[in-house]
């Protein structure tokens, strides 16, 4: 995988993004980027834009807490900007996300220019339209370049990059530095064209699909069928000429190329795109409706998150370090544990857990139910165990800690959308075992909760309790010296029961 540093030239000092155009990829790129804890002016003129921006930040918060469990980065601040130039006027990186109308962007992208500061890179989301045609009128075309990202941009990690004739080096290095720190898969086009390399590979399908249609050959849904019972599914991981390499038996690419390769002469696709007349607009249309059978647009978005997620974690699982897009997942994974240890802490404490209260964590009682209190505690316990050594890698290796006791106290309550955050210091600790306190706050800083863990080492293959390995236990008494100089929390080692009333 092409993993560009991850700050080099000066990716990591980028902590404010403009985002102007905030319509589908624009509320993408506004949620990617407040995850990873960047500050986010947002510019639509749009009525809509508002509710849009925080309706695909809800859902990629919720898909991001399933991938990221425990992570402690601090979401970045949204601003809704009045004016565009208000917008960019901070920003250390702008990323462009209006209608793909060449006219629009070339004259938006020269406003952008003039109020930016001068070495602020400008990403444009085009989908195929040529940077060296977009930035003809900039005064400073070298910086900007085209990120172009799929659809929705908080979880798919591609992103292609293209620089115009104008582009300087500098910049197309500095944008694939930023792309891969907020956790994405650069992909840099060799030679400008339109289009790109994926759009030109997904138009060629849809191309074809509106002629089969047309023809009356198949309809929105078989169409779909064709792809998801089949070759979607090994897309995912292999594309196209990797698999097409296994499907030419031992003897590999060379073989399938002998096999396969004259039928393109016949040729069987037609890759011409038919005209769409109302008509045929309307026959589309009613196939999509009868497929979607009701389904509203969120909750089709719902569902293609949960599956995405699903796929990513799964994928993250293959081979040793993860295959494919889960590669990528898992490096962004250490990259962000990097990250969550750098986080301070006034009180020098590890910020173990930063997150919000999400809405299938709530209870009959309207406030987040009991297990959950226990879920976020877990994730905070896995991201120390991550600071001290002792995370995916470690547990690869057949080395673990099992908790073997647990104590929470509910001293508030917290509902749907409420920020939390839990702080962790190290109680104890010997050759074996880790005495672990949580305590988790709400947005005002009032706590919440507490818990209290006991964590016994264990040797996962013999499934017996085993000393922790030299580098963890010296992580561990090199953090747990400094927390037993902090105050003891008073709740420590409390035990449950109803003490009798002093009379
Ligand atoms: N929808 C998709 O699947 C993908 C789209 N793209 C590209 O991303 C860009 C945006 O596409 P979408 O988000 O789909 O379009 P969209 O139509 O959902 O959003 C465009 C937004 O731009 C806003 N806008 C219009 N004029 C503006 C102005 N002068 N200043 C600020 N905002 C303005 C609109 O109010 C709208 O909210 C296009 O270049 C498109 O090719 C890239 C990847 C995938
Ligand atoms: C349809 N589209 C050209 C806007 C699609 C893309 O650009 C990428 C995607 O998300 O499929």
């Amino acid at each position: 995988m092409t993993h560009d540093t991850i700050d080099g030239h000066g990716a990591a000092g980028i902590r404010r993004a403009a985002v102007v155009g905030g319509g589908v990829i624009g509320a993408g790129w506004a949620a990617r980027f407040l995850l990873n804890g960047i500050d986010v002016a947002f510019y639509d003129p749009s009525d809509s834009a508002r509710d849009r921006a925080h309706a695909v930040l809800a859902m990629a918060r919720k898909a991001w807490a399933r991938l990221y469990p425990g992570s402690s980065v601090a979401e970045g601040h949204l601003v809704f900007a009045p004016t565009l130039a208000d917008a960019v006027r901070d920003a250390d990186f702008v990323q462009e996300s209006l209608p793909e109308i060449e006219t629009l962007k070339r004259n938006v992208l020269a406003q952008i220019d003039a109020a930016a500061p001068a070495d602020t890179i400008i990403g444009s989301s085009t989908s195929g339209l040529l940077p060296s045609r977009l930035q003809a009128d900039m005064r400073h075309p070298g910086r900007l370049v085209v990120g172009h990202p799929f659809n929705p941009v908080y979880l798919l990690p591609l992103v292609e990059i293209c620089g115009g004739d104008q582009t300087t080096d500098a910049t197309r290095d500095r944008a694939a530095a930023f792309y891969t720190r907020i956790g994405m898969q650069v992909l840099r086009v060799r030679k400008e064209v339109d289009g790109f390399i994926a759009d030109r590979l997904l138009e060629a399908l849809w191309r074809e699909g509106l002629w089969l249609i047309e023809e009356g050959v198949a309809t929105t849904s078989e169409l779909d069928d064709a792809i998801r019972y089949s070759a979607g599914l090994r897309w995912a991981f292999m594309g196209t000429f990797l698999t097409y390499r296994l499907a030419g038996g031992d003897d590999g690419m060379r073989h399938f190329l002998h096999q396969f390769g004259p039928a393109l002469k016949l040729p069987w696709t037609k890759l011409v795109a038919p005209e769409l007349t109302d008509a045929l607009i309307d026959r589309i249309a009613t196939q999509s409706d009868e497929q979607a059978a009701g389904t509203s647009i969120r909750t089709l978005e719902a569902l293609r998150d949960d599956a995405l997620v699903r796929i990513l974690n799964a994928l993250s699982q293959v081979g040793p370090d993860g295959y494919a897009a889960g590669r990528t997942l898992n490096d962004f994974r250490a990259a962000r544990a990097l990250a969550d240890a750098s986080t301070p802490d006034p009180d020098g404490l590890i910020v173990s857990y930063q997150g919000h209260v999400l809405d299938e964590w709530i209870d009959y009682n309207g406030h987040m139910t009991e297990h959950r209190y226990l879920q976020v505690f877990g994730e905070a316990t896995d991201h120390v165990l991550a600071l001290i050594g002792a995370g995916d890698a470690y547990v690869r290796a057949g080395h673990s800690f099992y908790t073997v006791e647990s104590h929470i106290r509910h001293l508030g309550q917290v509902h749907a959308g409420d920020a939390i955050r839990v702080r962790s210091q190290i109680l104890g600790h010997d050759a074996k075992r880790l005495h672990l306190f949580h305590t988790m706050t709400g947005a005002d800083g009032t706590t919440v909760a507490t818990s209290e863990h006991m964590l016994i080492h264990v040797d996962a293959q013999k499934g017996a309790s085993a000393p922790i390995l030299p580098d963890v236990q010296a992580a561990v008494a090199a953090i747990g010296d400094a927390h037993a100089a902090l105050p003891r929390p008073a709740a420590a080692g409390g035990s449950i029961g109803i003490r009798p009333k002093t009379p």
